[in-house]
C-alpha cells in the first residue's frame, strides 16, 4: 500500500500540524513527492507534522508521521529483506574521534538522508547535544545498502560516549552483533574507548577496526594500528583507513559491515522477546520505546507485556527508526524499530526491559536489566515553602522522560520541606538541571 502511493500518483494529503498545543488541519490534493516537500517546508518551523497520504486512483490511505522531513524519506527503505541480509551494528569511539561524523557519512551514502538535509550533524539531535556537542540519548538508523546486487539492511545504533551512560552503551551493545571501533588516528586509543571494546567484546562482537582522519598531516594509522593490537589484542590486518569528513573509505566500511558482521539469528517463530534500548517521552503520543526484536514478531495492535516493570499496553504504532520514524506493520526477529503504546511515563517501559506478548509471554526475560543506581545526590528546595507541591509535580514530569533520575522527600531544619535527587553522575546532573 505504502509503495503505491510513493510512485508520483496523485493522491489526497491530510496535513495536520501542531504549533504548541494548537493542532491545524489542512487538505491538499497534488502529485504525492512535490506537495509533501512544499509542505514539509511550509511547515519546517512547527513542532509536529503529520501527513496522511490517500490515493486517489486507489484510496489506499498511508501515515507518514515525520517531524523533519515528511514524506520526503524514501519507502524502499521499509522494503523487507530476509534475516541474513540485516546487519545491526554500532560505533564505538572515544569523544571527538569523529563518531557522528562517520554515521553521519554512512546515512548519506546510502541514501538515508540527503546531504543537503545534514546542516546539523543528524544523530546527534537533542539541542542540548547539539549545545554540548556529545551524544547523550541513544538513537537508531535504518539503511537500505545495495551489495553484490543484493539489498542489505543495515542498522546502526548510536551509542552515548559518557562514563555516566554506560549502562546505556551496555544495552545497545547487546542489540546489535557487530561494531565500528572508530580511534582517530592523530591520537590513539583512550581509556574509555576501552571500557566499551571489552563491553563488545564480552557481547561476542565482531569488531570492526576504523582509523578515522586519516587526512590530518598528523595522523600516523601505522602507530594506532600497533597500539590497538598491543593494547586491546584485536587483530588489525584489515583495519579500515577512512576521513569521515572527506568521505574517504565509506564504502570499504559499509562493505566490510555486510562482509564482516554476522545476520541475527532466525527466531521469528519462537516467543516475543524485544530489547529495550532507548526511550522517551512524547508529550503526544506517550513513551516511544526504542527496541530490538531478538525473537518473535511484533505488530501493530498487539498486546504487549513488559517483563521488569510488569506492565501491558496495546501497541498503537510499530515502525522503523531511519532515522525519523516510519510505520510498518510488523517488525520481526533481528529488525529495530519503535512502538507507541500510549504508555505515560518511561518507567514502565525501562532501557534493558523485555517485551513479550502479553498472551504469549517468553519463559525467561532477556539478560542484563539493572536498576539504575544514583551516584550523585543533591538537596531541592522550594525558595518558596508553599511552592513543595509544584516542586514535587515538576519532578515527577521531569521523571517521566528520565527514569534514572531518583527523588525522595525530605526535610532540613534551615531550608524546610523539599527533595533529595538522585543523579547517575555529574553530567546527567547537569542535564536535568539545563
Ligand atoms: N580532519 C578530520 N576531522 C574530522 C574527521 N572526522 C571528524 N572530524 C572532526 O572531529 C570533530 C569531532 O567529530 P564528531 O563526529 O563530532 O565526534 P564524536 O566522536 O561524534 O563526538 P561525540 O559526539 O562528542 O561523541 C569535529 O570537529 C569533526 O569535524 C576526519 O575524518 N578528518
Amino acid at each position: 500500500m505504502a509503495k503505491e502511493l510513493c510512485s508520483g500518483v496523485t493522491a489526497l494529503l491530510s496535513i495536520n500540524t501542531w504549533q504548541g498545543q494548537q493542532q491545524h488541519h489542512h487538505w491538499a490534493r497534488s502529485q504525492l513527492s512535490p506537495l509533501a516537500i512544499s509542505a514539509t517546508h511550509r511547515h519546517a518551523k512547527h513542532s509536529r507534522f503529520r501527513v496522511v497520504c490517500q490515493s486517489v486512483e486507489t484510496q489506499a490511505k498511508t501515515e507518514i508521521y515525520d517531524p523533519e522531513f515528511g514524506a520526503k524519506v524514501g519507502q524502499d527503505r521499509l522494503l523487507k529483506v530476509p534475516v541474513s541480509n540485516i546487519r545491526n551494528f554500532c560505533i564505538i569511539a572515544h569523544i571527538d574521534h569523529g563518531k557522528s561524523t562517520l554515521a553521519d557519512k554512512l546515512l548519506q551514502m546510502t541514501g538515508t538522508v540527503q546531504k543537503r538535509e545534514m546542516k546539523e550533524q543528524f544523530l546527534d539531535n537533542m539541542d542540548l547535544e547539539r549545545e554540548r556537542g556529545i551524544t547523550i540519548k541513544l538513537q537508531a538508523s535504518r539503511m537500505r545498502y545495495m551489495f553484490e546486487n543484493e539489498p542489505y539492511c543495515l542498522n546502526l545504533i548510536d551509542t552515548p560516549g559518557h562514563v555516566d551512560f554506560s549502562y546505556e552503551v551496555s544495552r545497545s551493545l547487546a542489540a546489535c552483533e557487530g561494531a565500528l571501533l572508530v580511534v582517530d588516528a592523530s591520537q590513539g586509543v583512550e581509556a574509555q574507548t576501552l571500557a566499551n571494546v571489552y563491553l563488545a567484546l564480552e557481547n561476542n562482537l565482531e569488531i570492526i577496526p576504523v582509523l578515522n582522519k586519516i587526512d590530518l598531516p598528523g595522523a600516523e594509522p601505522d602507530r594506532v594500528i600497533r597500539e590497538i593490537e598491543e593494547v586491546i589484542g584485536l587483530d588489525c590486518s584489515k583495519a579500515i583507513p577512512c576521513s569521515a569528513k572527506e568521505g574517504i573509505g565509506i564504502t570499504e566500511i559499509l562493505n566490510a559491515i555486510v562482509e564482516r558482521i554476522p545476520p541475527p539469528r532466525d527466531a521469528a517463530m519462537s516467543p516475543l522477546r524485544a530489547l529495550i534500548f532507548d526511550s522517551y517521552y512524547d508529550p503526544y503520543r506517550g513513551v516511544i520505546v526504542y527496541f530490538r526484536v531478538i525473537d518473535g514478531r511484533i505488530k501493530k495492535g498487539d498486546r504487549i507485556y513488559f517483563m521488569a516493570s510488569n506492565k501491558d499496553y496495546f501497541a498503537d504504532e510499530v515502525g522503523v527508526l531511519s532515522p525519523n520514524q516510519l510505520q510498518v506493520n510488523e517488525l520481526y526477529a533481528g529488525e529495530v524499530g519503535y512502538l507507541s503504546a500510549s504508555i505515560r511515563s518511561v518507567a514502565d517501559a525501562r532501557v534493558g526491559d523485555t517485551i513479550t506478548h502479553y498472551d504469549r509471554k517468553a519463559e525467561s526475560s532477556l539478560p542484563g536489566y539493572e536498576e539504575a543506581t544514583p551516584m550523585v545526590f543533591c538537596g531541592l528546595f522550594p525558595v518558596d515553602a508553599d511552592q513543595f507541591p509544584e516542586l514535587r509535580d515538576a519532578l515527577e514530569k521531569l521523571q517521566l522522560n528520565d527514569a534514572a533520575l531518583k527523588f525522595e522527600p525530605e526535610t532540613s531544619s534551615a531550608m524546610g520541606f523539599g527533595f533529595r535527587c538522585g543523579f547517575l553522575g555529574l553530567l546527567h546532573m547537569e542535564i536535568v538541571q539545563a
